[in-house]
């Protein structure tokens, strides 16, 4: 099967635009058909074999159909059309595209994944950081790279780069920090929104503690910094369909008192998201001790999460990354503000932060997803960071770490931290995350491949042998998978990413 488009091999004009960095608003309706996956609930992913599901010309999910006869191309097509009359929608060549999942490549359409911490500027560090930890690290590698990116012309290039490879990833939505410079934050909105990818994009507030050359003026600066940053993603994206703008104080040991203050005072006036670390490194949790004497700013005890509260940033719409050391009363007071945290296993490996306990996060009722946090973390995909939620959740269920079999992350729940989970971190459950009636059409079609197939395709790492279940499918995909299995990427319904 395949695609059975009625123009095959045709990509329609506006994801043509899209995949060039032109976005078009509204997009072709489209009938996808064959297996489908998702999350239904933390633990259990729901299969949808011979099913099909139909998206408007807004990306909007409108119909989903089960228990299809799909077993030959003629019959997939006409389970199509009769889709496209039930919808009365036009059955013309031009204006509705089909595509259809290939059983014997192993495909599947997955929800596009939700990266919910990473850093765009720092994207052409990845893998740069030798022994460092935190402090030394952004010291060293960190601020001279992100202060380079006033350079237009190389902000440019690396976000146009970090976009282009988080979509060959799946990645249909990424929380962004960008830097302090107001016109290459700004660059990263646009080239978001051009090339398709649903972003929040955060101008980084600091006016401490950096080095000179790159640190905002005064908290008024930052402040108005942060504010012409919105007012430019308002103008070119007023109903923030794809591209939003978020507050993002870099972490409390690098923003003053008064900017903090008035960045909790800026997210309750615009009812914007906000963006922060927390409890990444334990040389950083004493540093924020020391800076801000609890009494003084008025918290409520001297943990860092009461920082945060005390200045009006722990809200239902905070991201705090990472999360690694926070104890049982900061637990608590982040369950209560309902804040979410965007776990980046592969990053607290890679600069030594620490562990952070998933499990027990989830268990306090505390919204998690998955986050890259490219450059601390070496890698661009989502998927490689839910295997790594795998990995630290086994090694804090070892016996000599105090862990219980509990402790331990199954592949289904990353999968779900990785969508669903994602979604409701950034403030989009219902929206985005899982293929329902009324959702966004935010998608990735995968595929396995066979062994023995004479495949023009590179289907990478993952060896299917065909005799395995759809459930030991999946399990491969997520601990050999990479973007060579991510064929093709839609966002709000539009294609945005196809592999060659
Ligand atoms: N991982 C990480 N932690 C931080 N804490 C403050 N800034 C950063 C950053 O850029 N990356
Ligand atoms: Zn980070």
């Amino acid at each position: 099967m395949g695609d059975i488009g009625f123009a095959i091999g045709q990509i329609p004009p506006a994801a043509a635009d899209v995949l060039q960095g032109r976005a078009a608003f509204t997009t072709h309706p489209k009938i996808f058909l064959g297996t489908f996956i998702h999350s239904r609930s933390l633990t259990e992913l729901e299969y949808l074999h011979n099913a099909a599901v139909a998206v408007d010309a807004e990306g909007l999910i409108v119909a989903i159909e089960k228990d299809l006869d799909l077993s030959t191309p003629s019959l997939t097509r006409s389970a199509a059309h009769s889709l496209l009359s039930k919808l009365n929608w036009d059955d013309s060549s031009s204006s509705v595209e089909i595509t259809s999942t290939n059983p014997s490549k192993s495909q599947f359409f997955f929800p596009g994944f939700i990266d919910t911490h990473l850093h765009a500027s720092q994207y052409p560090n990845v893998g740069i950081f030798g022994n460092s930890t935190l402090l030394d690290w952004l010291n060293t590698y960190t601020f001279p790279l992100e202060a380079s990116l006033q350079d237009q012309a190389k902000a440019r290039k690396v976000y146009t780069r970090v976009i282009r490879k988080t979509l060959s990833h799946g990645t249909t939505t990424a929380a962004y920090y960008a830097t302090i410079d107001v016109p290459s934050t700004n660059l990263l909105a646009d080239l978001c929104l051009s090339f398709g990818q649903r972003a929040l994009v955060g101008r980084v507030c600091m006016d401490q503690l950096g080095p000179d050359y790159y640190l905002d003026a005064s908290p008024e600066d930052s402040l108005a910094a942060t504010e012409a940053t919105i007012a430019h993603c308002r103008k070119i994206d007023p109903s923030f369909g794809l591209v939003k703008p978020i507050i993002t104080p870099r972490f409390a040991p690098a923003c003053s008192a008064p900017l903090m203050k008035s960045l909790g005072e800026l997210a309750a006036a615009t009812n914007l998201p906000i963006q922060t670390h927390i409890s990444e490194n334990v040389n950083e949790i004493a540093l924020v001790k020391s800076l801000f004497p609890w009494q003084e700013i008025g918290a409520r005890d001297d943990s860092y999460a009461a920082v945060y509260d005390a200045f009006g940033l722990l809200t239902e719409k905070t991201i705090l990354a990472h999360a690694v050391h926070l104890t049982e009363d900061e637990a608590s007071l982040v369950a209560e503000r309902k804040a979410k945290v965007s776990h980046c296993p592969c990053s607290n490996s890679a600069i030594t932060s620490g562990a952070a306990k998933v499990r027990w996060l989830l268990e306090r009722g505390i919204p998690t997803g998955l986050g890259t946090d490219m450059s601390g973390g070496y890698s661009p995909s989502v998927l490689e960071a839910a295997r790594h939620a795998v990995l630290v959740s086994r090694h804090l269920a070892m016996p000599d770490a105090g862990g219980e079999e509990k402790d331990k992350l199954s592949v289904e729940e990353v999968l779900f931290l990785a969508t669903r989970g994602g979604a409701e971190v950034v403030d989009m459950k219902g929206r985005v995350g899982g293929f329902e009636v009324g959702m966004e059409w935010d998608a990735q079609l995968i595929g396995l491949g066979e062994e023995e197939e004479e495949e023009e395709e590179d289907q990478g790492n993952v060896d299917v042998f065909g005799w395995e279940n759809w459930e030991e499918k999946v399990a491969k995909w997520v601990y050999n998978g990479d973007d060579r299995n991510t064929k093709k990427v839609w966002v709000k319904g539009r294609l945005v990413h196809q592999r060659k």
